[in-house]
């Protein structure tokens, strides 16, 4: 059965200076983005995750976005190289957590940049996106990282959104989901589902039928329903502020050894 543990890293007090690219920026409540990042939490506790906070990094205002900092294939976890030069310090810590749940780690190397966002697994296929934070380099480095471990690396292009997975993620059965004017090419992905809104994109599975999802996509939500499945509705609208989602709130660990 595959583990149930997840990194988390609670907000840090310049959480309102995160970064935006593709969205104008609006003012974040710190004290509600607190309780919101608590409802997470407790929604994969609720679950049946165990969560790890990993230490804070509260010189980067986008250090909540930890699933940035790594991308883990079976035990094996790789150290982003964040394309973003103010998130590069977000990973020193991050390896300390991994390393003390027994993982292996290996590190994206420069002039490598990748994002832990910009990478998308289906069962062994590891789709990354070519965009702005993660590099040639960065894809070709995790190439060799997991290719040996059995994965089929396929880089997609990512040029609309700051992520692939802020473009795309994967219901559990594997049909990729995006809102089509944020993809830049649904072709690339076997079994591709158009979602009626932007945040409706962004899944986790949280075991079961449960999936867990942005409160903001309740037509993308009544979709998944007629599918089967039992969307978790989550409030993260501080976090979409800053171009979050539901997957960068965590790492997931889904393939440690029990
Ligand atoms: N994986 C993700 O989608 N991460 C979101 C990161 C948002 C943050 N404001 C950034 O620009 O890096």
């Amino acid at each position: 059965m595959p583990s149930k543990q997840a990194l988390v890293r609670r907000p840090g007090p310049r959480l309102a200076e995160g970064l935006v690219t593709h969205i104008a920026r609006r003012p974040v409540d710190p004290a509600l983005a607190l309780r919101q990042w608590e409802g997470y939490v407790q929604a994969l506790r609720d679950h049946g995750w165990r969560t790890t906070e990993v230490a804070p990094a509260d010189d980067c205002p986008d250090a909540v976005f930890v699933e940035d900092t790594m991308v883990m294939f079976r035990n094996v976890a790789l150290l982003a190289r964040p394309g973003a030069d103010s998130r590069r310090p977000e990973t020193a810590a991050a390896r300390e957590a991994v390393e003390a749940l027994g993982c292996s780690v290996n590190a994206i190397r420069p002039p490598g940049t990748l994002d832990g966002g910009d990478v998308l697994k289906i069962g062994d296929t590891v789709y990354v996106g070519r965009g702005g934070r993660t590099n040639a380099e960065g894809v070709r480095q995790l190439r060799a990282a997991f290719e040996p471990l059995g994965a089929r690396v396929i880089a997609v292009p990512v040029s609309r959104v700051l992520h692939l997975k802020s473009a795309v993620t994967a219901l559990p059965d594997g049909t990729v989901i995006g809102h089509p004017p944020l993809v830049d090419d649904p072709a690339a992905f076997p079994r591709f589902l158009a979602v009626p809104e932007e945040a409706g994109a962004h899944v986790v599975h949280l075991g079961g039928d449960a999936l867990l999802m942005s409160a903001g996509a309740p037509d993308s939500a009544a979709l998944f329903t007629d599918l089967g499945y039992r969307p978790v509705p989550v409030d993260i609208s501080e976090f979409e502020k800053l171009e979050g989602c539901v997957t960068c709130l965590s790492v997931r660990l889904r393939g440690l050894y029990a």
